[in-house]
């Protein structure tokens, strides 16, 4: 890959950055050592996996083994015989807290501040009307819907890079509540936060680079504007150490289907800081979330807690399978998963520069979008595949004649999954590469990387030019 993208050929001498946690010696290990050395290893048998290197768990993360065995019980037993009574006797009612508590103990969160359930999407819209809400009541403007036009806190700050449905949800809720949204890049964001932000959005780890951002400092630039921020940390919840509690977040927002492995669909989390959650006013004030729902009043009372965030029915069958998936996070310190984490990508790297020097493949070239400093990369590499005979580049875009143009990368990224290597592909020209330190192995990712170089050096016209070696490779 190119050194103008600030990319080095050699990991094992770049600076790995403040908060690195990568062993500095492990640039001169094989793959098989690096294996051996590897705590999280016996976690690779907990999960359902096959000769495939599945390097897409930042979209869907693998089976945990047990699951199957769980939802059979849930359906044969729990619903099948005891009925409405699971409800209590099982612990239906109670799962979106139960829960909750468990996935706070891997995002930072004390106790009693998380709720499961809803998409990502539909917790997006509760957390961004609720800052938005919270923030004008601060500053003396009400809450109601459609108040406060100009009247001071008037606009939502949103990721310019989003996940887009973030900034779709942002604009609708924009939209009810009279405020208006402005786009800014998250390195702009702390100096965009002024004193008519009522809300942000923020992704922690920016789903198309894999760059990671900073929670802790971008909260505080937002707090001392006097606004409210909700962090969506789809892409760190499970990945690496979040701190939700520690950088005093307000609101933040998740998904359980990659790195915590709930399966399609799974339900998210909400989580509202124990000090806001009276005042957390939500748009959806669903029965579930009332004091007393079965007291069926017509009028709405909000309960305390997390609970406020529930909304309707919980989806029991997901969300029980969710619990059952967590259970390969006992005993699990985020902190060793973050060391192997960075240590895949670094080796990944590593071998990839090593097979394609200079990232280049005859009329393909490669180059890494995901920031090279640990402390700036979630756990993911983004690779940007282009053919330099397109003049277009790789936009993605369909030309007069109906053909997509350029995006060379899809052809890249499905003939890597017909040779058995599993990640994905997003428009336009990024390969995506996502590390999922509890299944991934040092092996499955030299693989991975010989496999890339092998695809791209055929399709760039220079099949069998790979060099023998990767870095590290025996
Ligand atoms: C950052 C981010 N936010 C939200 C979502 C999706 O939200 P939902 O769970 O509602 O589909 C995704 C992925 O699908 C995502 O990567
Ligand atoms: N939920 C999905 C359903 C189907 C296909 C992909 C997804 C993803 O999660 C995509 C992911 N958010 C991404 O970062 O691209």
């Amino acid at each position: 890959m190119s050194e103008a993208a600030g990319v080095r050929a050699d990991a094992s001498t770049a600076d790995p950055g403040p908060g690195s946690t990568a062993a500095d010696d492990a640039g001169a290990l094989t793959a098989d050592e690096l294996d051996a050395r590897d705590e999280l290893a016996q976690r690779r048998g907990d999960f359902v996996l096959d000769g495939t290197v599945y390097l897409d768990g930042n979209s869907l993360g693998a089976l945990p083994r047990s699951v199957p065995a769980r939802i059979a019980d849930v359906v044969e037993r729990e619903w099948g015989r005891l009925r409405i009574r699971s409800w209590n006797e099982s612990g239906w009612w109670s799962a979106p807290e139960r829960i909750g508590d468990r996935v706070a103990g891997l995002v930072g969160a004390g106790e009693g501040q998380i709720v499961v359930g809803d998409s990502t999407s539909v917790n997006v819209f509760k957390a961004l009307v609720g800052a938005v809400r919270l923030a004008r009541e601060e500053h003396g403007y009400g809450s109601g819907d459609g108040g406060g036009r100009g009247a001071g806190r008037d606009e939502i700050l949103v990721d310019a890079a989003t996940f887009p449905t973030d900034g779709y949800i942002a604009r609708s809720a924009a939209r009810m509540t009279g405020a208006t949204v402005r786009a800014v890049p998250v390195a702009g964001m702390a100096a965009a936060a002024g004193p008519s932000t009522a809300a942000v959005l923020v992704n922690h780890v920016d789903y198309r680079t894999g760059e990671l951002h900073d929670l802790a400092a971008l909260t505080s630039a937002v707090h001392r504007a006097g606004g409210r921020v909700v962090w969506d940390v789809c892409h760190s919840a499970g990945a690496l150490p979040v701190e939700l509690d520690a950088a005093g977040a307000d609101f933040a927002v998740g998904c359980t289907y990659k790195y915590l492995n709930g399966g399609p669909g799974s339900p998210a989390f909400l989580y509202v800081r124990r000090e806001l959650q009276h005042r957390f006013d939500t748009p959806l004030p669903g029965w579930t979330s009332h004091a007393d729902p079965f007291a069926m009043s017509d009028a709405y009372e909000p309960g305390d807690g997390a609970v406020r965030g529930r909304v309707g029915t919980p989806d029991i069958l997901s969300m029980l399978a969710l619990e059952e998936a967590l259970k390969v996070w006992d005993g699990v310190d985020v902190a060793a998963v973050r060391a192997k984490s960075l240590a895949l990508t670094d080796f990944f790297l590593r071998q990839v520069r090593a097979y394609v020097p200079g990232g280049r493949a005859g009329r393909l070239r490669l180059r890494s979008l995901t920031p090279e400093a640990h402390q700036r990369r979630g756990s993911q590499i983004s690779l940007l595949c282009e053919d330099v005979a397109d003049a277009d580049g790789p936009d993605g875009r369909e030309d007069a004649a109906g053909a997509r143009r350029g995006d060379v990368a899809e052809d890249v990224m499905n003939e890597l999954h017909a040779r058995g290597v599993v990640g994905d592909h997003r428009r336009p020209g990024v390969l995506r590469f996502g590390f999922t330190p509890l299944y991934t192995s040092f092996a499955d990712t030299g693989r991975a990387a010989r496999t890339l170089a092998d695809v791209v050096l055929e399709r760039g016209g220079e099949v069998g030019s790979r060099p023998r070696r990767g870095t590290g490779e025996r």
